[in-house]
């Protein structure tokens, strides 16, 4: 015990607590809980992008990460959850890549092009995009609520296609909504043809052919 002022239940010193108490950013204890949960998280994304929903047991996260199955389970209640996890930090990739293309000041269907560019590139080296992925496609074996896939990805590019009609940059005869449906098939199936051929080596090169198509109809 410590001989300091009143000391708080779990034995820290009350000035210690005031001086975290004060503090704008996390404490060492819960920046170390961050790092031990993002490690988790990775973990998992590894095994399942690997082995798949079903052949990852949360005792192979725990012996990835060098943790007992208790302490993966203080961070994810279960193996459905790290699933969850791991889809839920795929999406939340897009709105800060598109962020930072807005950011450019590109035209919209160039914003468009990039995003889905830049998307191709974390198809092929972002293992929770892997993971997220792959996971996506075993939803029926995960009893879990999945993010639903494709919905976002569908409504952002059918905006950025009707700002580019309203901007003269697509033929008028085309229905953005429809092209933004069309693109997202053919970026999804571009990728999952890319990961079973090549595990998505010649994705940037695939997605290209199927992006200048795509685009070169729509354009005005
Ligand atoms: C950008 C096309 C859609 C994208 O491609 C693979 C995949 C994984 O489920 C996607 C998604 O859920 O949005």
């Amino acid at each position: 015990m410590t001989n300091s002022p009143a000391a708080t239940p779990d034995s820290t010193p009350l000035f210690a607590v005031k001086q975290f108490a004060g503090r704008r950013g996390p404490t060492p204890q819960q920046d170390r809980a961050a790092r031990t949960k993002s490690q988790v998280l990775t973990a998992a994304a590894e095994l399942f992008a690997a082995n798949g929903f079903r052949h990852t047991s949360v005792k192979d996260v725990a012996e990835r990460v060098e943790m007992t199955k208790g302490a993966v389970y203080f961070h994810y209640p279960s193996k459905e959850a790290l699933a969850v996890a791991v889809v839920e930090h795929l999406y939340a990739k897009w709105p800060t890549l598109l962020a930072d293309i807005r950011a450019r000041g590109l035209t919209a269907l160039d914003t468009a092009a990039a995003m889905l560019d830049q998307a191709a590139l974390a198809f092929r080296d972002d293992i929770v995009v892997q993971a997220g992925a792959r996971l996506q496609l075993e939803r029926p074996h995960i009893e879990a609520e999945l993010p639903p896939p494709y919905v976002d990805w569908t409504l952002l590019l059918t905006d950025l296609l009707a700002d580019a009609q309203r901007d003269g940059q697509i033929k008028e005869c085309v229905d953005p909504a429809a092209a933004a449906r069309a693109l997202v098939a053919g970026f999804f199936g571009m990728q999952h043809i890319s990961d079973v051929l090549e595990h998505r080596a010649d994705i940037v090169n695939r997605w290209q052919e199927v992006r200048d198509l795509l685009f070169d109809a729509i354009r005005a």
